[in-house]
């Protein structure tokens, strides 16, 4: 469950002269988010990555408060960070490891402590995401859209109690998005998935509509789709 008390985020940007201007980037915002499958939509720079990262931590609300599986975020990041996954638009972003198999072992480090173990868990989840026969290349060396399965197999790998998804999509062909949302859809972890992809979002229980800071939409697919195609014909 993912609670946001008034939760927002200013910051100070540089204005004429040397001096600082503030700036709202997410209005403050108070909901409970408790649905299996969440999705936000909105246009380019509304807002959601932002929303997205004060779930766990990432991005400190500057007003307000959120809460995730009971915890705050403010006062129990490390555990927070530690139950809820998150996936970046940019896989390069989070793979650290020379290999694909390293790099998804070394997601399972606590989880299966046994090496043997945990090289042969990984390979698993290397096969889940077609990346079987890749698990030796160097990451470097993965296509695009290949780096951006093997960051999802990742993080999925450590069974987060929520998934938080910034666009994690972007760079796949429609075989492996739809493989993605089906993966999405089976996991036990409650997702919050960022995307500008509206088959997907027809697929979530409930949909925020962020616009210039401030959710405008909360409800059904169907309802916020409407809204958001809305939003964009007036601009
Ligand atoms: N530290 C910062 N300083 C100044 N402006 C910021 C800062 N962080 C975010 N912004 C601005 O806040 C707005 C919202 O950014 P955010 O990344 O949340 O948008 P988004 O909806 O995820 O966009 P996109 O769909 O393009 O990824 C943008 O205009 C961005 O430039």
């Amino acid at each position: 469950m993912i609670e946001l008390h008034e939760a927002g985020v200013t910051v100070e940007v540089p204005g004429p002269a040397g001096t600082l201007e503030r700036r709202v980037v997410l209005e403050p915002l108070t909901c409970t988010l408790t649905e299996r499958r969440i999705a936000v939509i909105g246009a380019n720079g509304s807002g959601k990555s932002t929303l997205a990262r004060l779930v766990n931590g990432l991005r400190p609300a500057t007003t307000g408060r959120v809460t995730t599986c009971g915890l705050d975020v403010a006062t129990h990041g490390a555990r927070v960070r530690s139950l809820v996954g998150f996936v970046f638009t940019d896989p390069d972003a989070q793979l650290v490891m020379p290999t694909a198999l390293e790099d998804v072992a070394l997601s399972l480090r606590r989880a299966v402590p046994d090496r043997r173990q945990r090289e042969a868990r990984a390979r698993e989840v290397l096969e889940r995401f077609g990346l079987g026969e890749r698990a030796h290349t160097p990451v470097h060396a993965l296509s695009g859209g290949q780096k951006q399965l093997l960051a999802l197999a990742g993080v999925l790998a450590t069974e987060p109690q929520v998934l938080v998804a910034d666009e994690p999509t972007t760079l796949l062909d429609l075989r492996w998005r739809r493989v993605v949302e089906d993966v999405l859809d089976e996991v036990p972890a409650q997702v919050l998935h960022v995307t500008h992809d509206l088959q997907a979002v027809e697929r979530a229980d409930r949909v925020l509509v962020v616009d210039q800071g401030r959710v405008v939409a909360d409800g059904r697919a169907a309802e916020a789709v409407a809204a958001y195609r809305d939003l964009m014909a007036v601009r």
